[in-house]
């Protein structure tokens, strides 16, 4: 089996550093790349990342740098800036990442100005890459932490993603090998479209049965839409799919649901998006989805009132009736 003794983690924020400890836990090097210097400094210092991952010590060692050619010269990438910045940062590697290099997404998203999934922006910008894809239930924190965690590693090329899995294996970190890419990216992607949704739910007192029957009609979007773009329906079954999708949509460690929340909770969607952060992928994922959605002539309302309401144009309560209302039908997906 292929085996990657450098890790290159490229973005240095919550989940990046998360997985550069990962990384070196699982007695690999690993190099944590980051375009702000104090937080690089920080990790050197072995002070961790108290900007993205605060009061979470990092015992393990990882070399921080700002220096995009030094970790782009490693065995193995790991991609984990937000999707919508992967097009630009691949752009930057293209020059430094030589043939052959495996590559795996770790953003969860499509890219909004195309339409594309990560694996089809980094096949058009670095070509001479190997993908792959990380994803799964996870939350950084409780990776950083150590905390008992299982994700997928998707590849086309499955002994690719059996070698990624091998390498990135750790005591408390469990990777399981796919060759679902589309599968894997999807699930990852749209989950946290429903976590908005049902975290609106959830702000607004509706009740813990909407919240249930958000996620299940939600879950048969997820699988609608994966099925249309070829992905396998088991794959939409397993950790990256509804494993995530139960984690998302049920813990306010999520900024997705927690975004959700504020709305529920009647706070202006412009207000909590101009805050910025903490990065909330699904809002800009539900305009997406459903502009694919409508082109693609997939039924998916749940995502539809979604984007609606990111949009500012849909208030919850008319959300709900709308979708209350909808002709009764047979509930197969
Ligand atoms: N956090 C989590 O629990 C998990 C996150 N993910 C996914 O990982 C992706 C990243 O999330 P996460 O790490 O949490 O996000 P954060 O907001 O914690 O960090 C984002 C990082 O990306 C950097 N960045 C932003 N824009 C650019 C750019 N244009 N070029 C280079 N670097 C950039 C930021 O740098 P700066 O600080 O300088 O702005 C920051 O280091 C998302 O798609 C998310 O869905 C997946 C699983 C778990
Ligand atoms: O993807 C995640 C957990 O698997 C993180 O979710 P949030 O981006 O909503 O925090």
């Amino acid at each position: 089996m292929e085996t990657f003794d450098t890790i290159g983690i490229i973005g240095a924020g919550a989940w990046g550093s998360a997985l550069a400890l990962v990384a070196s836990r699982a007695g690999r090097k690993a190099i944590l790349w980051g375009r702000d210097a104090e937080t690089v400094a920080s990790v050197n210092a072995g002070n961790g990342n108290p900007r993205y991952l605060p009061g979470i010590p990092f015992k393990e060692p990882i070399s921080g740098t700002i220096d995009l050619s030094e970790a782009a010269s490693a065995d193995l990438l790991l991609l984990v800036t937000p999707a919508q910045t992967l097009r630009a940062v691949l752009r930057d590697l293209q020059p430094l990442v030589a043939s052959g290099t495996p590559v795996v997404l770790c953003a969860k998203g499509i890219e909004r100005s195309t339409g594309r999934l990560m694996s089809e922006v980094l096949v058009e910008e670095l070509p001479q890459a190997r993908p792959a894809a990380l994803s799964g239930p996870s939350f950084a924190s409780d990776v950083a932490r150590g905390l008992p965690t299982a994700v997928t590693i998707a590849s086309a090329d499955g002994a690719l993603a059996d070698a990624i899995a091998d390498s990135l294996s750790a005591p408390a970190f469990r990777p399981y090998a796919a060759t679902d890419l589309v599968g894997v990216e999807i699930g990852g992607a749209l989950k946290n479209v429903l976590a908005i949704g049902a975290g609106a739910v959830a702000g607004a007192r509706l009740g813990k049965s909407a919240e249930a029957a958000l996620i299940a009609r939600g879950f048969a979007e997820i699988r609608r839409f994966a099925r249309r773009r070829g992905a396998e329906a088991e794959t939409l079954m397993g950790l990256s799919g509804l494993g995530d999708l139960m984690l998302t949509c049920s813990s306010v460690q999520s900024r997705n649901y927690a975004f959700g929340i504020g709305i529920g909770e009647g706070a202006a969607v412009a207000d909590l998006l101009a805050r910025g952060r903490p990065l909330a992928e699904g809002a800009m994922t539900a305009l997406i989805a459903r502009d694919l959605a409508r082109r693609e002539a997939i039924d998916m309302p749940i995502t539809e009132v979604v984007a609606e309401i990111v949009e500012g144009r849909l208030r919850l309560d008319a959300a709900i009736e709308r979708l209350m209302r909808r002709p009764l039908k047979r509930e197969e997906a």
